[in-house]
């Protein structure tokens, strides 16, 4: 059996009174110390504006992890590691003595001077804080020094190289880790080893065995609270542009020569490169836009997404994106991969269906349309697992098929408790394995693909909303496929 690793560090948490800090930093920092992979030896510096204190940051921190203890759990010991300081991250003298604490607290937990910098905050104060951490002898210790990097990263290619450019002034590339949430995704990690440590996959994963490569993410819930971030972004730079596409690297990707962090990221940034750029005025040929209009999702009545707050009437940004990515390069020459992903869908559901080809001369089906293409779907979420799904004989006499799933379901048959994604992650970034980071090149690939196609919407105006609420799409979406001969494999 391994040993678990337990890396010392002290955690500073930029944006500690934010959301994100709240509903996944806390939580998972706490799940790493439950399950020892966290031991005494670090310490978490909250920082933000407001009046919090000691005590209140460890109330805070008890309160978001209040789902994860058990009753009578006597958690002042975790709580114990927690500090806050009120800092503004544009004022200078604050690092002074934000130097002065992470020094006196790595003396106290004997965190060998390693230092993990998590930006949970707005992106327009990422270049700050990175430049003060350097200005401020922040980065000068006998341990390692990292910056975690919250998305998005930047609005566009020339904002994403302004940021990129401000960091690398302050970091070098491999102190930099680019979280993109997805990849601390159980079953997206899966997909390598679903690839690569199968024979009866890797030999058919080309363009000879196979039609077509489906990826849905779909959500139920609007805009929430972020509407105002959300309109200024739109799915596909909140979606498309990061985890899409993330997970159409992973799916297309050569087998690295080994599992090591540049060899994977460098087979993902050439599936990037192979990306069939799309001219501005063929975009409607591979993309669909949606917004979504009222509807019912679960039996509840939603208002429309122009209704979600008064400055978004009239407003021409997507909540639903649908294209057809072409990957130019001998393995998939052929071979569409459909990407699609939405707000206010009918469910909430992320999932990759490959669909194969079916042999040359079926002698059960004459007909295509009675003919069950295997597919293997790999649920990402809610569900974790694959499902193959074959043709076998119908029982009783004659020559009849049905089709047949077989399906693996990880919650139900490994019995543990799948560590949440920012949990992985939080512990790869403080081990040092960046793999499951992005690199800046992935970034700037994928801001040139969606560029062009952003760049071509905004010529038109959309006549939006165009989906209803609780629905997969507008129909544009379906045609997509089937002008193709295909169609989305059901939700
Ligand atoms: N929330 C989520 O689920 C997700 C968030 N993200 C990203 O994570 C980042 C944080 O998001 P989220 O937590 O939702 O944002 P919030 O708006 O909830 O939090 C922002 C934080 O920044 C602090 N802050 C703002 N201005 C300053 C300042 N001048 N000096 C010091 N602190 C400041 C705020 O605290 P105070 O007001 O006390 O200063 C607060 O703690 C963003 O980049 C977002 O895009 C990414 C994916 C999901
Ligand atoms: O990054 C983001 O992801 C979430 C969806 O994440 P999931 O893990 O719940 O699938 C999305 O709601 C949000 O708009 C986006 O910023």
């Amino acid at each position: 059996m391994s040993e678990t690793i337990q890396p010392k560090a002290t955690i500073v948490i930029f944006g500690a009174t934010g959301d994100l800090a709240n509903r996944k930093l806390y939580p998972s920092i706490y799940r790493l110390y439950k399950s020892g992979k966290l031991d005494e030896n670090f310490a978490v510096i909250g920082l933000a504006r407001r009046g919090w204190n000691n005590e209140i940051i460890r109330e805070k921190v008890e309160q978001s992890i209040q789902g994860l203890i058990s009753e009578g759990e006597d958690i002042s010991e975790f709580t114990s590691h927690f500090y806050y300081k009120s800092f503004d991250v544009t004022s200078t003298e604050s690092y002074t003595d934000l130097k002065f604490m992470v020094e006196s607290l790595e003396r106290e937990y004997h965190t060998g001077g390693n230092r993990l910098f998590y930006l949970a905050m707005a992106p327009d104060f990422f270049g700050t804080i990175a430049n003060q951490l350097k200005d401020h002898g922040l980065k000068e210790t006998s341990g390692w020094t990292r910056l975690v990097i919250e998305k998005p990263f930047g609005h566009d290619l020339a904002s994403a190289k302004k940021l990129n450019k401000e960091l690398q002034a302050a970091f070098e590339e491999n102190q930099i880790y680019r979280i993109d949430h997805y990849l601390g995704k159980e079953m997206v990690q899966n997909i390598e080893v679903i690839r690569f440590a199968n024979g009866i996959f890797e030999h058919l994963w080309n363009n000879q065995f196979i039609n077509n490569i489906q990826v849905t993410s779909s959500e139920t819930l609007g805009v929430e609270e972020r509407a105002h971030y959300y309109d200024t972004s739109g799915a596909t730079r909140d979606m498309i542009q990061n985890h899409m596409l993330q997970m159409v690297a992973l799916l297309a990707m050569e087998p690295p020569i080994n599992l090591s962090t540049e060899e994977i990221r460098s087979e993902k940034i050439k599936v990037l490169r192979a990306l069939r750029t799309i001219k501005e005025d063929k975009v409607s040929k591979y993309f669909v836009r949606g917004q979504y209009g009222a509807g019912n999702i679960g039996g509840e009545k939603v208002i429309g997404y122009q209704d979600e707050a008064d400055d978004l009437k009239d407003s021409a940004t997507e909540t639903f994106v649908a294209g057809k990515l072409v990957i130019d390069n001998y393995r998939w020459a052929g071979v569409p991969f459909y990407i699609r992903t939405g707000k206010r869908m009918k469910e909430k559901s992320t999932k990759i269906v490959v669909e194969f080809k079916d042999i040359p001369m079926n002698l059960y089906h004459k007909k295509d349309d009675l003919r069950n293409p295997n597919l293997l779907v790999i649920n990402i979420q809610p569900n974790e697992g694959i499902t193959l799904h074959l043709n076998a004989k119908k029982t009783g006499n004659g020559n009849l098929t049905e089709p047949i799933q077989l399906a693996y379901h990880q919650d139900a048959d490994s019995g543990i408790n799948t560590p949440e994604a920012y949990e992985k992650l939080l512990y790869d970034s403080m081990l040092g394995d960046a793999t499951n980071f992005t690199h800046w090149d992935e970034v700037a690939l994928s801001w040139e693909f969606v560029d062009r196609i952003l760049a071509s919407w905004s010529n038109k105006k959309p006549d939006f909303p165009n989906y209803e609420s609780g629905s997969m799409g507008p129909k544009a979406a379906d045609e997509l496929l089937e002008k193709d001969g295909f169609h989305w494999w059901p939700e």
